[in-house]
């Protein structure tokens, strides 16, 4: 078992480079099954979840070529069985985008159910609607989705909710489908808009990604392509919390600043100074935190994913703030570890009131998933004491090298590791 050990009060100074987004790379790795011709992708983070869509690329029969740290050459040419690995899928959520993809290849794709955080209920009815309306049939055996089609052709999907897994299935499942597909009520954030650019530079014809409304008109043929994932907007938003957590003053490096508007205006308004450069965002406290009220939503609302990290921070705001989680309905799991830590909060379903309190106090806590470790980290930079947070599998799922870029921006981190045996022992 891992464990970061935080000790807190420390500003965190300097330049920070986030690395290319987990969201982003993951539908674009999988979609690399479309192409007739390798592909190499650029600005790859170095991630638990990357490397686990690499392993299930590989043992289907991809060849993958290391170019440099960020950098991998993709061959999917050699994939013949439209099958994923059962143990490697469970462990994630984005496995799940082998179903669009080897459907679109193949016609036929056998992915069992994903992991990834709980959040309660994740259904996948919106994807597996949008397969049919293609012309594809699915069942669900010993855990396994097998989907199937003679042919796909292209159609009408309309969303019921503004779900990214849904649009990003359907866009790689319709990419090669004959003739013209629409998604109305699509999800709009980046990732997808990434995908789409990823797509149309092999040959796809799609459109309206980014908006609600993506057309997409069916292709024979994808080739392989050199592409770079865009930066990560969520690792950006935990940096920039993190700034303003431990009274620092950061620069944000390598980002998209319109991609993170949606928090800039959220920190802004809690008095926290933040300029925007043309691909950096420098963050700095300049005075007491104030309340603000928080709904997270689709994009381009607040991200849900930035939501246990922005209520941390407003656990440090003076007064009583508001936080909503439009999105899920169980994203408040990791209060009560946050709690321990001293936080003030009240949940009631998908709402939170948050207490502010002058400060945090070190405690052992858990990383309950992947953005509650983040906020955990949070916490803990800004602590009087030493923190050890567990669990933190969840954060190497989605941060590349978090505590190698903490401990260069001043703060006092390391991660341990206890050999299994001796925990037995211990237990
Ligand atoms: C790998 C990845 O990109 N994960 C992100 C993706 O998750 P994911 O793609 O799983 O999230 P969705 O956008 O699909 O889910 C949004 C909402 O729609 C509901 N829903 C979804 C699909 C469906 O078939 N039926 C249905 O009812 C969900 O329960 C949820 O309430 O978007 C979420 C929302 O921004 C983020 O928190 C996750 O980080
Ligand atoms: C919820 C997240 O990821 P996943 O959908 O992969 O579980 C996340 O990135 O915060």
């Amino acid at each position: 078992m891992e464990k970061y050990i935080i000790n807190g009060g420390k500003k965190l100074y300097g330049e920070v480079p986030i690395s290319g987004a987990k969201n982003a790379v993951v539908a674009i790795l999988a979609a690399t099954i479309l192409a007739d011709t390798p592909c190499v992708i650029e600005n790859i983070p170095n991630i638990s979840d990357v490397s686990i869509l690499t392993s299930i690329l590989h043992e289907m029969g991809a060849s993958i070529k290391v170019i440099n740290k960020t950098t991998l050459e993709i061959d999917t040419r050699r994939i013949r069985n439209p099958e994923v690995p059962y143990e490697q899928a469970k462990r994630m959520r984005a496995s799940y985008y082998f179903l669009g993809s080897l459907l679109g290849q193949f016609k036929h794709a056998k992915v069992p159910l994903p992991g990834g955080c709980n959040f309660g209920v994740r259904p996948i009815d919106q994807h597996l609607k949008g397969f049919k309306t293609l012309g594809a049939d699915w069942n669900l055996e010993y855990g396994v989705i097998n989907v199937k089609a003679q042919k796909l052709t292209g159609s009408t999907i309309y969303l019921d909710v503004v779900s990214v897994g849904a649009t990003i299935n359907i866009m790689l499942a319709a990419v090669k489908a004959e003739g013209v597909s629409i998604i109305e009520n699509a999800a709009r954030e980046p990732h997808i808009v990434d995908l789409a650019n990823f797509l149309n530079s092999m040959g796809a014809d799609i459109m309206g990604a980014g908006t609600d409304t993506i057309k997409i008109r069916g292709v024979n043929h994808l080739h392989g392509v050199e592409y770079s994932i865009i930066p990560d907007q969520i690792e950006a938003g935990t940096y920039m919390v993190a700034a303003a957590a431990t009274k620092g003053d950061l620069l944000i490096q390598n980002v998209i600043p319109k991609h993170l508007e949606p928090i800039t205006v959220k920190l802004r308004k809690m008095g926290v100074e933040v300029t925007e450069y043309d691909d950096a965002v420098r963050v700095r406290y300049v005075g007491s935190l104030k309340q603000c009220d928080v709904k997270t939503l689709p994009h381009p609302g607040f991200p849900t994913d930035m939501q246990p990290q922005i209520t941390t921070l407003l656990c440090l705001a003076e007064g009583t703030s508001i936080v909503k989680e439009g999105v899920w309905d169980n994203r408040f799991r990791y209060i009560d570890e946050l709690r321990r830590m001293g936080a003030v909060v009240s949940v009631d379903g998908r709402v939170a009131v948050v207490e502010g309190i002058p400060h945090f106090t070190a405690a052992p806590v858990k990383a309950v998933d992947l953005r509650a470790g983040a906020a955990m980290v949070i916490a803990a930079l800004s602590a009087e004491g030493t923190t050890e947070i567990e669990d933190i599998f969840h954060v190497e799922r989605g941060y590349e090298d978090i505590e190698k870029k903490l401990l260069a921006i001043g703060a006092d981190v390391k991660k341990i590791s206890i050999p299994d045996r001796v925990l037995e022992q211990a237990l």
